[in-house]
Parts: structure tokens; C-alpha cells; sequence
């Protein structure tokens, strides 16, 4: 044993995997929808805390390898990410057990939320906030890879993180991995993603442009009914998407800034943060 008056050595605590979770510590309650993975519920962790339960269908992810990964991430943590808590990889079905987020997605709440409690204010603040999460994963040189409304969640006082970043990587589903499939995000992709799938923090400032888009339209679907292939068209032209009806100049402008062609001339996400703070508190 560690004598007491020398501090425990810095591997104490760390023979059990810190990111596995016992199973018998989680009690499981209602569904609270379906996601690429299967079924997702609410859960509450060691009497208290509450949770979603992602409960991974065989097949759909590269297990073993989102399980390595899994380290990394818990060790990913900013008030704008929604924090993996951990893992139960030693059944199957695995559990991958995150923070609960009362709101739900992003998209869905800003078509569901009227208008007049969503003022541009309010919706710049949530792009600001979706910034600050990304601004930390560029940081730490994470790719997202699949960043949009859909994947943001909202908790109270309309507080907004990230979801799943870098869970694309483990999907075993092609039609969601090949961009030539019908599930693969083809409206947040820029021309190097469409022709080369080339990821970086750059193609997900990209999406950022398109989730900015999504959020001043209060949750409209890009591009509308436009078919993938002709979606694939028009990015490729340089045709970007329209102003939203009442969004001002200077915030479609920061939209334009992250559709532009070459992904260097993109700003950072740290650039991105700077930008829109000016815009909130000079124009706002
Ligand atoms: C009412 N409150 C709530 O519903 N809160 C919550 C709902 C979900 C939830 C529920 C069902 C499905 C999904 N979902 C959706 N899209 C996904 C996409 C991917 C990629 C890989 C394609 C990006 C991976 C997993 C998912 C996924 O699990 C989520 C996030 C997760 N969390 C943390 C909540 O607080």
C-alpha cells in the first residue's frame, strides 16, 4: 500500500478503464427516438444524474474501434459538447451514455418554437454557442464530420452543444459513408468532401455556414426539395444558399465566408467566434 504521506501514484484508480461504465448503475426510461446507431433512451446514472443511452444495433458501427476511441473522447470537454460520460462494452448491445439534453435537436426545436421567442438575437447566440463548441474541436485538431442542426441538441435556457462529433468515422451503414449514397450529408458537404471526401476543420466550418443558414430560416431544409445530384451541381458552380428572409448583411456575409470554394479561404472557427461576438454586441 502507498504509505499515506507520499501522494498515491499518479496510475492509482486507473487499472479499471475510467470511460467503462457498470451497466448496474444505469436504470434505462423512455425512448427518446431512433439514431443511426438504434435506439437511444433516457437513462439516470448512479441514482442521480441524468443521461441518453445510445444501445448499439449489431452491424451498424465498428465497435471495436469506436471503443479505442472512446478514451479520447470523454476526455473532449467544453460547455458547448454534449459530454461523453462513458461506455458499457462489456455486453452486447454496447451503451454509449452521454449528457442528457431536455430540448432535443436543434432542428426540431427550432421548427417547433415560435418565431417571436427566436429573435435574431437569440438565434445568433445559438450559432455563437455552436461556434464555441467547434472552436474547441478545431483546437484539438477534431473533425466533426457530420455538423448540423439535426446533430446539435438544446437544453434549458436555450442553451446549445454539439453532438456525436466524430462518430461518423465508426458508421458501417455505406449508403450514410459513400457520398454517392442517399443517407451521406450531401447539403453541409463543400466541393472537396463531393469530389475527393476530403474532411477537415475547413469542411466542417462549411457545414457551420449551412447550420447558420438552418438556424436564421428557423429550420428550414436547405436547398428545400432540390434533389442531392442537383444540390451536387450548383455547390459545384459556386451557387450558395439564398439570404434568409430578415437575416442581416453582416451575418450572411459570415455564411458566405464559410461557402467559399477553397478551404483555406474559409475562416477558422476561432476566427468564426470573433466575428459573430463583433456582430452581437455591436450590431445587435
Ligand atoms: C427530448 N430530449 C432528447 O431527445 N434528448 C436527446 C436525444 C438524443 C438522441 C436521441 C435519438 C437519436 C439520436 N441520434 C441522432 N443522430 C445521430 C447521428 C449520428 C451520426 C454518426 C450519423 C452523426 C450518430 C448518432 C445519432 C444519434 O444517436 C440522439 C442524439 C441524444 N441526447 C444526448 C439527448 O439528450
Amino acid at each position: 500500500a502507498t504509505p499515506c504521506d507520499r501522494p498515491a501514484p499518479p496510475t492509482a484508480g486507473l487499472s479499471h478503464d475510467k470511460w467503462e461504465i457498470d451497466p448496474s448503475e444505469l436504470v434505462l426510461l423512455e425512448e427518446l427516438g431512433a439514431g443511426q446507431f438504434g435506439v437511444v433512451r433516457r437513462g439516470k446514472w448512479r441514482g442521480r444524474i441524468d443521461t441518453a443511452v445510445k444501445m448499439m444495433k449489431e452491424g451498424t458501427m465498428s465497435e471495436d474501434d469506436f471503443i479505442d476511441e472512446a478514451k479520447v473522447m470523454t476526455k473532449l470537454q467544453h460547455q458547448n459538447l454534449v459530454q461523453l460520460y462513458g461506455v458499457c462494452s462489456k455486453h452486447r448491445p454496447i451503451y454509449i451514455v452521454t449528457e442528457y439534453m431536455r430540448h432535443g435537436s436543434l432542428f426540431n426545436y427550432l421548427r417547433r418554437t415560435s418565431p417571436d421567442q427566436l429573435g435574431p438575437a437569440v438565434l445568433l447566440d445559438m450559432c455563437i454557442q455552436v461556434c464555441k463548441g467547434m472552436s474547441y474541436l478545431e483546437r484539438h485538431n477534431y473533425i466533426h464530420r457530420d455538423l448540423a442542426a439535426r446533430n446539435c441538441l438544446v437544453g434549458d435556457e436555450n442553451v446549445v452543444k454539439v453532438a456525436d462529433f466524430g462518430l461518423a468515422r465508426y458508421v458501417l451503414d455505406d449508403q450514410y459513408t459513400s457520398s454517392g449514397g442517399t443517407k451521406f450529408p450531401i447539403k453541409w458537404a463543400p466541393p472537396e468532401v463531393l469530389n475527393y471526401t476530403r474532411f477537415s476543420s475547413k469542411s466542417d466550418v462549411w457545414a457551420f455556414g449551412v447550420l447558420m443558414w438552418e438556424v436564421f430560416t428557423c429550420g428550414k431544409v436547405p436547398y428545400g426539395r432540390m434533389k442531392n445530384s442537383e444540390v451536387v451541381e450548383m455547390v459545384q458552380r459556386g451557387q450558395v444558399l439564398e439570404k434568409p428572409k430578415g437575416c442581416l448583411n453582416e451575418i450572411y456575409n459570415v455564411m458566405r465566408a464559410c461557402w467559399r470554394h477553397a478551404p483555406d479561404e474559409r475562416p477558422s472557427f476561432r476566427v468564426l467566434k470573433e466575428e459573430l461576438a463583433q456582430i452581437a454586441h455591436t450590431v445587435l
